[in-house]
C-alpha cells in the first residue's frame, strides 16, 4: 500500500517555541511550514529567515507551503534555504512551469497549490512538471477551518489525471484535515495530509500522528 504521509503545520504551533514543537512531531513525515504575506492571503506568518532557522534545527524535511504573490520571484530563495518541497499557489505564478523548473533546478520537490475554487483542468499538461500537487481543501489564510467536501471531485478528477497518465507527482491536501474527515480525502486519492490544529491542538501529538495514519487506513 502507499505510504501516506503526515505533514503536521506549524501554524498551529507555539510560535515562540517552535524547536521544541518541532520535537513534538518526530513521528510525522515532514513539517508543513505556511508562509504568509497579508496579500496573497490575509494574514501574516513568517517568512525566509525563519523558514532558514527552522531549516537548521527541524529533526523533519520542511515542506514549505508559499501564501505569497509574486511566487516566480521569491519560491527559488525557499528551496535554495534546503526545504525538501516548496508550493506555490497557481493563482499567484505568472510562469508555473518555468518557477516549476527553477524549484526543482535548487533541488527541490516542486509543488503547486490550487485554492478551493480554482480548477485543476487548466494545469493538466503540466502534472509532468510538478512532484506535488496541493488541493487546498479550505480557504487558504487560516488555521482551525472546517474541511471543505466540496473540493473531493477535484481531488478526484486529479487522481485520475495522474494515474491515467502514469505520473509520478503526489496529491497533498491542506485544511481541516482531522480523524474525521482523513479517510474521505484517501479515498479520494490524496497520499500527503497537512494537519495543524488536529496535531498541534492534542496533548500528545504523537498519538495524534497515529490516529490520522489509522483513520486514513494505513496500517500501523
Ligand atoms: O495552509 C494552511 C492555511 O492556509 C494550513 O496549512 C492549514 O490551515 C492547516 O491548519 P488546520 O489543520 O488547522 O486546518
Ligand atoms: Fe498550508
Amino acid at each position: 500500500m502507499t505510504h501516506l504521509r503526515i505533514n503536521p503545520s506549524i501554524l498551529a504551533a507555539d510560535f515562540v517555541n517552535l524547536e521544541a514543537e518541532l520535537q513534538r512531531i518526530a513521528s510525522a513525515d515532514a513539517v508543513h511550514v505556511d508562509v504568509m504575506d497579508n496579500h496573497f492571503v490575509p494574514n501574516l506568518t513568517l517568512g525566509l529567515p525563519i523558514v532558514q532557522r527552522i531549516q537548521q534545527v527541524s529533526p523533519l524535511p520542511l515542506d514549505v507551503h508559499l501564501m505569497i504573490e509574486d511566487a516566480d520571484r521569491w519560491a527559488p530563495q525557499y528551496a535554495e534555504a534546503g526545504a525538501a518541497s516548496v508550493t506555490f499557489h497557481a493563482e499567484a505564478a505568472a510562469a508555473p512551469v518555468k518557477l516549476a523548473r527553477e524549484l526543482r533546478d535548487a533541488g527541490a520537490k516542486a509543488g503547486m497549490a490550487l485554492r478551493p475554487a480554482t480548477p485543476m483542468e487548466p494545469y493538466l499538461d503540466m502534472l509532468g512538471e510538478l512532484d506535488m500537487l496541493l488541493v487546498m481543501t479550505v480557504e487558504p489564510g487560516f488555521g482551525g477551518q472546517s474541511f471543505l467536501d466540496l473540493t473531493l471531485p477535484k481531488i478526484r478528477r486529479a487522481a485520475d489525471a495522474i494515474r491515467g497518465a502514469a505520473l509520478p507527482l503526489v496529491i497533498q491536501v491542506d485544511g481541516g484535515i482531522t480523524e474525521e474527515t482523513i479517510l474521505r480525502a484517501a479515498d479520494a486519492g490524496a497520499t500527503v495530509f497537512v494537519a495543524g490544529s488536529s496535531v498541534y491542538g492534542a496533548d500528545d501529538a504523537a498519538a495524534a500522528i497515529t490516529a490520522l495514519r489509522s483513520a486514513a487506513g494505513q496500517d500501523a
